[in-house]
């Protein structure tokens, strides 16, 4: 394989979440706007589904959320996610934005990056000048947990009543690595191979088995799929190529908490790729009380390498979990 077929799977994700002042965030935010918007980070949509609470975006580089308050953005490749923060913000007036969070993984490739993604420090650097330029929400400490390509990135700021104006969220983010060569093989086209049959053969359908999905196969290899069901929603977006394996998944507004999901959830997502690797971040937006304990999961075949617990500026918490397969 030439370098120029290394594809960058680890995204850059960016939630900017809305006072309800600002009114209904997706009556502002159009297709065709967001479409607009999404020039400057080089990505496009390539397919969509606009269901009762949210808007599932797919795009060229992974998924975009668009809920009545809050705006989710994930993009890989060599996107520019930061070009988009002043636009997202500017569709109500900037004092709405009551938190913007912004987190990554480590980049296999971090030198291919375009600026600022190329530098932790830089990238921290540019992060809050755009808060300081824009907003009035105080910038949290920035998080750096792990090591190595297992190292998870945290930025963000925060307004005095983040918390209580975003209600209790769980959001899952799992990055795996080594996919296991005969799952990967799943995500290439073949005759008679669809994004249908994808997501059947590779048990990404038993994952939440009631969601509305919208997958998408890319030329050659690739796959990416949003999964909608009331106001929870999940997405895989796959990398098979064998240098720089990596899928990742993540969920948010599901209750986790209450309806014991989360046991079921991240082994069948496990199953469907067999990573040599993975990590784990669990973000809740209510305080530490102990019970963040009880959405990690104890994996049969993969051993935990690392565990962090951070409570963020505006009370909530982040649990980050790094495994590795056990022969
Ligand atoms: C599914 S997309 C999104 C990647 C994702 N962030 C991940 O977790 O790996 C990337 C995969 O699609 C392939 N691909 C094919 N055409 C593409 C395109 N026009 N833009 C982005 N990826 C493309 C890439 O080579 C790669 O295998």
């Amino acid at each position: 394989m030439t370098t120029d077929e290394r594809f960058e799977g680890v995204e850059k994700r960016l939630e900017i979440v809305f006072s309800p002042t600002a009114g209904k965030l997706r009556e502002k935010l159009t297709e065709k706007l967001l479409e607009q918007i999404l020039k400057d980070v080089k990505c496009h949509i390539v397919s969509r589904k606009l269901e009762e609470k949210v808007d599932a975006y797919l795009l060229s580089t992974s998924s975009c959320f668009v809920y009545d308050d809050r705006v989710i953005v994930k993009t890989c490749g060599e996107t520019e996610i930061f070009k988009c923060i002043e636009s997202l913000m500017g569709i109500t007036d900037h004092q709405n934005v009551v938190s913007v969070v912004y987190t990554r993984g480590g980049f296999f490739w971090p030198e291919r990056q375009p600026f600022p993604h190329n530098d932790d420090i830089e990238e921290n650097k540019e992060f809050l000048k755009l808060l300081e330029k824009l907003t009035k929400l105080k910038p949290m400490k920035a998080l750096c947990m792990g090591t190595g390509n297992k190292k998870w990135h945290v930025l963000g700021g925060f307004s005095g009543d983040s918390l209580t104006s975003q209600g209790d969220f769980v959001t899952v983010e799992v990055s795996m690595r080594g996919l296991d060569r005969e799952k990967a093989k799943v995500f290439y086209e073949k005759e008679n191979v669809t994004k249908t049959t994808m997501t059947e053969e590779s048990g990404i359908c038993y994952i939440f088995p009631n969601a509305i999905i919208d997958a998408h196969a890319f030329d050659k290899c690739g796959y990416s799929m949003n999964g909608i069901e009331g106001k929870g929603i999940s997405t895989i977006h796959v990398s098979p190529e064998d240098e720089g394996s990596f899928a990742s998944f993540e969920s948010f507004g599901y209750d986790f908490k209450n309806e014991k999901k989360f046991e079921h959830v991240i082994p069948t997502v496990l199953k469907c790729f067999s990573p040599k690797q993975f990590t784990m971040t669990v973000y809740s937006t209510v305080p530490l009380e102990g019970n963040e304990l009880e959405l990690k999961v104890d994996l049969k075949g993969y051993k935990c390498l690392e565990e962090k617990i951070h409570k963020l500026d505006n009370g909530g918490s982040v649990v980050y979990q790094s495994f590795e397969f056990e022969a």
